[in-house]
């Protein structure tokens, strides 16, 4: 069955063949949906016929946004630690383990609940791709659990066992444990292997550490991803681009080496604003990134301790505010870039043969995203469902 999506203001598609710029925008457009796939694109007065039609009355409609950095699968509440942060503490990922505490704590139940939870949040804000990391289990057991859950809801599943060494535990060997059996037991329903690479942190990763762990996560056949340079410039994006990870995420302390490591990479940069934001840090510097022709993402990093957002939204409207993104590449960041981070073809753009995933803002451009901050405009566009 096909639907036509008529009545379309504005379209923003990342497609550059329809105005020669990034965001590849239409006025008065339409599309054609069948089996979940875009089956045509253009201008509504070009549209063919449809089995069904659907208009949407003028509205904007952009690619339904990719959140390429969450940790939603956790039990607890770290609310007070953000009290004490806007107080003047400063964050060094000490709070993680309370969160562990509490997770490991949780049943399988509880934990699908919040985690189905949470993903409705963000769909209903536009976002329709959506990675999902582990890191608040840290034994294999809970490891293990937290990704079964997540690979029963999401395709974007990423392991991260390496997120701090639990308290109580030595780091070489939870360092040879993550390598080890956990990885054994975590792979099988991971794309995707992460570290918290972050010296500046008594409870995260070094250099060595990091390139331990990620080079077994390669051999297993994981793709890989980074957190770096979130609280202090550091060896996460340089070891990033070394091994060619697909995504360096925080990137907030850079060194000129950095940004012309990453430059010439096919590592893309995820910046993540709603961390500076909640831990009350200097933002990353995306003009700086994009100067040097850095491929920059967004996302919200959705996680209870520095980030508890679940707004795609939010993160475009901080990065065109506090980052100096103009909103379109704020838009291209949180879709087509944040598609990059995860080597995703299919997602992040509207183009014929793509996934339909499509959000629609209730304004008549997408530049209201940043205009009208915190207002609820986007949510993810339900189309027909597969014949
Ligand atoms: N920095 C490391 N990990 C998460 C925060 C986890 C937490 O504090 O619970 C992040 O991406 O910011
Ligand atoms: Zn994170």
């Amino acid at each position: 069955m096909a639907t036509l999506i008529t009545g379309i203001g504005e379209l923003v598609t990342n497609d550059p063949v329809h105005d020669g710029t990034p965001l590849g925008v239409l006025h008065d457009a339409a599309l054609v949906v069948a089996d979940e796939r875009v089956a045509w694109v253009g201008r509504a007065a070009d549209a063919p016929a449809a089995d069904e039609r659907t208009d949407v009355g003028g509205q904007a409609v952009v690619p339904g946004f990719v959140d390429s950095h969450t940790h939603p699968v956790f039990a607890g509440d770290r609310s007070a630690e953000f009290a004490a942060r806007m107080a003047g503490e400063r964050y060094d990922g000490g709070g993680i383990a309370a969160t562990v505490t509490a997770t490991r704590r949780a049943p399988d139940d509880e934990l699908r609940r919040g985690l189905v939870g949470r993903l409705a949040e963000l769909r209903a804000q536009g976002t329709t791709t959506v990675e999902v990391k582990s890191g608040y289990g840290l034994t294999v057991a809970d490891e293990e659990r937290v990704l079964r859950l997540a690979a029963g809801v999401v395709e974007e599943v990423t392991f991260l066992g390496a997120h701090v060494v639990p308290p109580g535990t030595q780091r070489d060997e939870y360092v040879r444990t993550v390598s080890g059996p956990m990885l054994a037991a975590c792979a099988p329903h991971a794309r995707w292997i992460d570290v918290f690479c972050e010296p500046a942190s008594p409870h995260a990763f070094d250099a060595d550490e990091a390139r331990t762990v990620l080079g077994a996560g390669a051999a297993a056949g994981l793709g890989l991803r980074v957190h770096g340079n979130q609280l202090a410039a550091g060896p996460g994006v340089a070891l990033a681009v070394d091994l060619g990870a697909a995504s360096v995420d925080h990137c907030t302390y850079l060194t000129d080496a950095d940004v012309d490591a990453l430059a010439g990479s096919e590592t893309v940069a995820t910046l993540l604003p709603g961390v500076e934001f909640s831990t009350r840090s200097p933002y990353p510097d995306a003009r700086r990134l994009l100067a040097a022709g850095v491929t920059v993402g967004l996302a919200t990093d959705c996680n209870p301790g520095t980030s508890y957002t679940s707004s795609m939204p939010f993160a475009i409207a901080l990065a065109v505010r506090e980052m100096a993104m103009t909103p379109a590449e704020a838009l291209w960041a949180a879709t087509a870039g944040a598609a990059r981070s995860l080597r995703r073809e299919d997602v992040g753009r509207v183009v014929v043969g793509g996934r339909a995933d499509l959000a629609l803002l209730a304004a008549p451009t997408y530049l209201h995203l940043a205009y009208r901050p915190g207002v609820p405009l986007a949510r993810a566009l339900d189309v027909a469902p597969r014949s």
